[in-house]
C-alpha cells in the first residue's frame, strides 16, 4: 500500500521535529512554511532566537507538560549516545531560587522536585553553597541545545529520510496550504506547527507573544549554565535570570525576560543593561579574563536580540481536529502549537503524541 500523504504546516522545531517522526513511522511528508532554519531571522519565527536548554518547567499542575519534557530530555539523550556530533551538549546546571523552598507534596511535584526524578547528578545545595538572598537551589547535569546548528540539523535529518520542503508566503488560513502545490490537493492530513502564527490561522485568540530579550556575549571559558529565580517585589516584577552556554560559538546567552503581550522587536537598551547586571552578579566570570572585577561595559557584546514565545491561554494545543477546504471536503487536523518558553525540551514528546493523533485518525480509530 502506498505511504498515506502528511501535510506539515510550519519549520520551526515543531514542525521539524514533527515531520522528521511522521517520516520514521512511514508516512509520506510535505512541509509548507513561510520561515525555514536558513533564512535569516525575523521576528515573525520563534524557533531560531531561543538559548536554549532543557530545563523542564513542568510542575504537578500540568503532569503533561512533564511527560513531554521527560520523554524529550530521554530522546535528546539517545540522540547525543548514538551521534555525538548532534549539536546537543550535556553540561553542569546550577538553580537558585530566592522563595521559600515549598514542603511536602508541593516540594516534589515543584519544577525543581520532578527534575530530581530523572536530570543526572542531580543534587540539593547545601546551604553554604546558597549567595545572599537565595533560600534553596540544586545543580545537575542539562542538556545545551546550539540552536543556530541545531534547526539546520533537524532540517538536514528531515531531509534525507525523504522529507519534502514548500516554501510559501504568509499563508492566510490553514486551507491555504493544500494549494501551495498540486502535489498537496492529495494530503490526507494536516498538522499545524504554526506557532505564533496559529493565533489568525486557526484562528485561535488564546495565542500570544511572551516578548523574550536576550544578550549574547562572547565568552568561550563559561562552560556551566546558571538560573536565578525571584517573586515578585513592590518595586519589580519576579526575574528569572539565565545564563546558557554555546559550546560550539563560544558566547553565552543572557537572559531573561517575559513580557507577555508585548510584540516589540527591537531590543531595549534599559532592559539589556538590567540583564547584564544580573547576569553578571550571578556569574562574574563572564567578563575576560583580563576585565575581571569590571563592569556590565567590559562584556564582550555579541548581539541584543528579541524573540516572542508563543504562549497559549491553557496550555499547549495538541489534539485533533477538522476544517473544511475549498473543495468542500472535511479534512482531519493535528493541531501542535501554544509551545511557550518550551517548545525545544517538548519537542520529541510532542511529536511523539502528534504521530499518535495522525494514525489514530488516518486509521479511522479517532473519536472526531
Ligand atoms: C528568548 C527565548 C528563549 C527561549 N528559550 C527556550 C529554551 O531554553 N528551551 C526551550 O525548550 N524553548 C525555549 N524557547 C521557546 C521556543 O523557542 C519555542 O517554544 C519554539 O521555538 C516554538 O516553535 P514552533 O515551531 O512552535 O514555532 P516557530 O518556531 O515560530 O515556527 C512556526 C513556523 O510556522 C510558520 N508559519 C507561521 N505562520 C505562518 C503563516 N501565516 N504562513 C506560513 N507559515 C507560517 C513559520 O514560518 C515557521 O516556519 C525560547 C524562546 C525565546 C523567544
Amino acid at each position: 500500500m502506498p505511504a498515506e500523504q502528511v501535510l506539515v504546516v510550519g519549520a520551526g522545531v515543531i514542525g521539524l521535529s514533527t515531520g522528521i517522526r511522521l517520516l520514521e513511522a512511514g508516512y509520506e511528508v510535505d512541509i509548507v512554511a513561510r520561515d525555514w532554519p536558513d533564512d535569516p531571522k525575523t521576528i515573525d519565527f520563534t524557533s531560531p532566537w531561543a538559548g536554549a536548554h532543557h530545563v523542564a518547567y513542568g510542575t504537578g499542575a500540568d503532569m503533561r507538560l512533564h511527560e513531554l519534557e521527560r520523554t524529550t530530555f530521554a530522546a535528546m539523550s539517545d540522540m547525543m549516545r548514538k551521534d555525538p556530533s548532534v549539536p546537543l551538549h550535556f553540561a553542569s546546571q546550577v538553580e537558585y531560587r530566592e522563595q521559600p523552598r515549598p514542603t511536602g507534596k508541593d516540594d516534589e511535584l515543584s519544577q525543581l522536585g520532578l527534575i530530581s526524578r530523572y536530570y543526572p547528578d542531580f543534587r540539593w545545595l547545601e546551604p553554604h553553597e546558597l549567595p545572599d538572598g537565595v533560600s534553596y537551589g540544586a545543580a545537575f547535569t542539562h542538556i545545551l541545545i546550539e540552536t543556530p546548528a541545531y534547526l539546520p540539523y533537524l532540517l538536514r535529518r528531515y531531509k534525507s529520510l525523504g522529507g519534502r520542503t514548500r516554501r510559501c508566503r504568509s499563508l492566510r488560513s490553514l486551507s491555504d496550504a493544500l494549494a501551495v502545490h498540486p502535489a498537496l490537493a492529495r494530503a490526507k492530513l494536516l498538522v499545524n506547527c504554526t506557532g505564533l502564527g496559529a493565533r489568525t490561522l486557526v484562528p485561535d485568540p488564546a495565542v500570544y507573544p511572551t516578548r523574550g530579550q536576550l544578550v549574547i556575549v562572547r565568552a568561550p571559558w563559561i562552560k556551566q549554565g546558571y538560573m536565578r529565580s525571584g517573586p515578585a517585589r513592590e518595586e519589580r516584577p519576579a526575574t528569572y535570570t539565565y545564563i546558557i552556554p554555546r559550546v560550539e560559538s563560544g558566547t553565552v546567552v543572557l537572559g531573561g525576560s517575559a513580557e507577555k503581550n508585548n510584540w516589540d522587536p527591537t531590543p531595549g537598551p534599559e532592559l539589556a543593561k538590567d540583564i547584564k547586571t544580573r547576569c553578571l552578579a550571578l556569574c562574574p566570570d563572564l567578563l575576560p579574563p583580563d576585565k575581571r572585577g569590571g563592569i556590565i561595559d567590559d562584556l564582550d557584546v555579541v548581539e541584543d536580540a528579541v524573540g516572542l514565545r508563543p504562549t497559549r491561554d491553557g496550555g499547549i494545543r495538541l489534539e485533533l481536529d477538522s476544517l473544511e477546504t475549498s473543495q468542500g471536503r472535511q479534512l482531519p487536523v493535528v493541531h501542535n502549537y501554544g509551545y511557550g518558553g518550551y517548545g525545544y525540551q517538548t519537542s520529541w514528546g510532542s511529536s511523539d503524541a502528534a504521530v499518535e493523533l495522525v494514525r489514530q485518525a488516518l486509521s479511522g480509530t479517532s473519536k472526531l
